[in-house]
């Protein structure tokens, strides 16, 4: 090769060796650029879907990357506070509305506040929004959740229809009305006792001994009020301080608790476990006094009786039965005695309406012999009197929580799968929307025909609705009137010496059911023949 073939040589070489370089270059610049398209196509879709998603969100506080709603819960409340848990979801309700999303860590919580999506949720999406989600209280005080309130599926479907139609049905009523007629009685007796002697009354103990004394007669058989075992350290107290430990422990739910990662510190499980055993042992104890009863033929007595001969092929599991007894007596005793305290304090700030529903007293009952059940339908003020405490203090402010398995549309939102639903029951009753003047106690709303022809359900749900809604509600119905009656029969209730009417406060303790932040003190003076409070 000459030199001018060689130098052409290497100026072709070096006219093709930047084409090469190029031609690969740009070979891999657009591969480059076709995933970086690729990616800007795929990230705007997924951020245009995650928007979408969002959107479709219910509204609720700014959610922070992976916490949620944590850091501004946990500023205005604390972690371990749960009265301020409360108060802080309130003010966040009036804020965002009456549907409204709060994100825990990963944990999404619905909190519904009207009537409207209240029915959305129990009654439309029932099926969707009827289970519970996972947790201690379901486990351990739920008795490993074969109980009712924890229970799912057919098991719940079948402890349901065992409430309807043998432990809170209408035969079931009528045969126990001697056993709490005679502990109504009774607390007569007592009160008229007190009050001689000049005491103040504290009507939280009063109606709790009332209503504990005719739930566990009707439940365990009026033989077992007290189970006392010096063996086993049991004592007249026991099962009322193992119920107050219950009421206590699951009501102290706290941001500790909701946050995944930090629930388990704390001790509540263990707490929880120790209290589980204690009340496994102490119902062992009448489940198998009652099975030796039952085994020497006697007929069943007591509803515990009707769990334990059910049919071989409907038989319940200990587990069972003792879930069921333990949620009767908590979800009856607490929230009954809470509604009847609540009543009376109102009555006693008001002590017009006390007249007025004594002077109906007197008119359909008369001075002469302390007030049936049956006349109950004839006191029309006197119902709109519990109806109105029922609104204004719902004993469950708060629903238990409920679950969605599957993303369910409330409205025009989406609520994700696995969110954990609490309905606010006290904001319902409270609605400004729906109740004029809603914080006054005003029992005329229920009697004035045109406006109380207008309250349909949803406006109002002290017992909750659908699946999950309450078994015992006519149950709860008949002791707070029967107790709350004798009360206003029987004597006229004033403050203590030295207190005015507007005196007694209306504020709200925390926890599951919503008592007055102290126990009501008052004077009560007879208003009946001395004979009448006799048994
Ligand atoms: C004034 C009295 C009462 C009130 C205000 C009341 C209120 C409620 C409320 C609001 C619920 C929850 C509904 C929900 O989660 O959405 C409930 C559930 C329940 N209540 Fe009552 N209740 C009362 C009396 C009773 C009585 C006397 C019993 C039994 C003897 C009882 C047993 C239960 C049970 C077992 C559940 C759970 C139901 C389930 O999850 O299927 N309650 N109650």
């Amino acid at each position: 090769m000459g030199s001018e073939d060689a130098w052409m040589t290497s100026q072709l070489h070096s006219l093709q060796h930047p084409w090469s370089w190029n031609a690969a270059g740009l070979g891999r610049a657009l591969y480059i650029l076709a995933g970086v398209v690729f990616f800007a196509v795929v990230y705007f879709e997924q951020s245009s879907k995650r928007r979408e998603r969002l959107a479709k969100l219910p509204p609720g506080p700014f959610q922070w990357p992976y916490l949620g709603s944590l850091p501004h819960l946990f500023l205005s409340a604390g972690l371990r506070s749960s009265s301020k848990l409360r108060e802080t979801v309130a003010a966040l309700e009036t804020k965002h509305g009456p549907i409204m999303l709060l994100q825990i860590a990963d944990l999404h919580v619905l909190v519904v506040s009207s009537g409207e999506f209240a029915k959305q949720v129990l009654v439309t999406h029932d099926a969707e929004f009827f289970f519970r989600p996972r947790c201690g209280v379901g486990k351990y005080l739920g008795f490993g959740s074969a109980d009712i309130a924890f229970a799912e599926g057919r098991h719940h479907w079948y402890l349901r229809k065992l409430c309807d139609t043998r432990l809170f049905s209408s035969e079931s009523f009528a045969s126990n009305a001697p056993i709490r007629k005679h502990e109504a009685a009774n607390m007569l007796r007592s009160l008229f006792e007190a009050s001689q002697r000049g005491e103040a009354i504290c009507v939280r103990d009063a109606v709790t001994t009332f209503v504990r004394n005719s739930l566990c007669g009707m439940l365990l058989g009026t033989g077992h009020l007290d189970v006392e075992n010096t063996s086993l350290h049991f004592t007249k107290e026991t099962l009322t301080t193992l119920l107050d430990e219950v009421v206590a422990v699951a009501g102290d739910t706290t941001l500790r608790e909701l946050t995944p990662g930090l629930n388990s510190w704390g001790g509540r499980d263990e707490q929880m476990k120790d209290l589980h055993l204690r009340l496994t042992k102490y119902f062992q104890v009448i489940l198998d006094d009652r099975s030796l009863r039952l085994e020497t033929n006697a007929e069943p007595e007591a509803l515990v009786d009707v769990l334990l001969s059910l049919d071989e092929d409907q038989k319940l599991s200990s587990d069972a039965i003792m879930g069921i007894l333990l949620d009767s007596l908590v979800g009856g005793i607490y929230p009954i005695t809470a509604t009847v305290e609540w009543a009376l304090t109102e009555l006693v700030r008001h002590p017009a309406l006390l007249e007025r529903v004594q002077m109906e007293m007197t008119e359909v009952v008369g001075p002469y012999h302390i007030v049936h059940e049956a006349e109950f339908s004839q006191l029309s003020f006197f119902q709109a009197i519990v109806k109105e405490t029922l609104r204004l203090h719902p004993a469950m402010a708060m629903s238990l929580p409920h679950m969605n398995k599957v993303a369910t549309p409330v409205g025009d939102y989406e609520v994700p799968a696995n969110t954990c639903v609490v309905m606010d029951y006290a904001a319902i009753g409270r609605d400004a929307k729906v109740w004029p003047k809603p914080l006054q106690f005003d029992p005329r709303r229920f009697v004035d025909t045109d406006a109380a022809s207008q309250i349909d359900t949803f406006k109002l749900l002290p017992f909750g609705y659908g699946r999950r809604g309450c078994p015992g509600a006519n149950l709860g119905v008949i002791l707070v009137q029967l107790s709350l009656a004798y009360l206003v029969q029987g004597f006229d209730w004033r403050p203590l010496k030295g207190q005015l009417p507007h005196d007694i406060h209306v504020q709200e303790a925390a926890g599951v059911f919503c008592f007055r932040s102290t126990p009501l003190t008052l004077r009560a003076t007879p208003r009946l023949s001395s004979t009448l409070y006799e048994i």
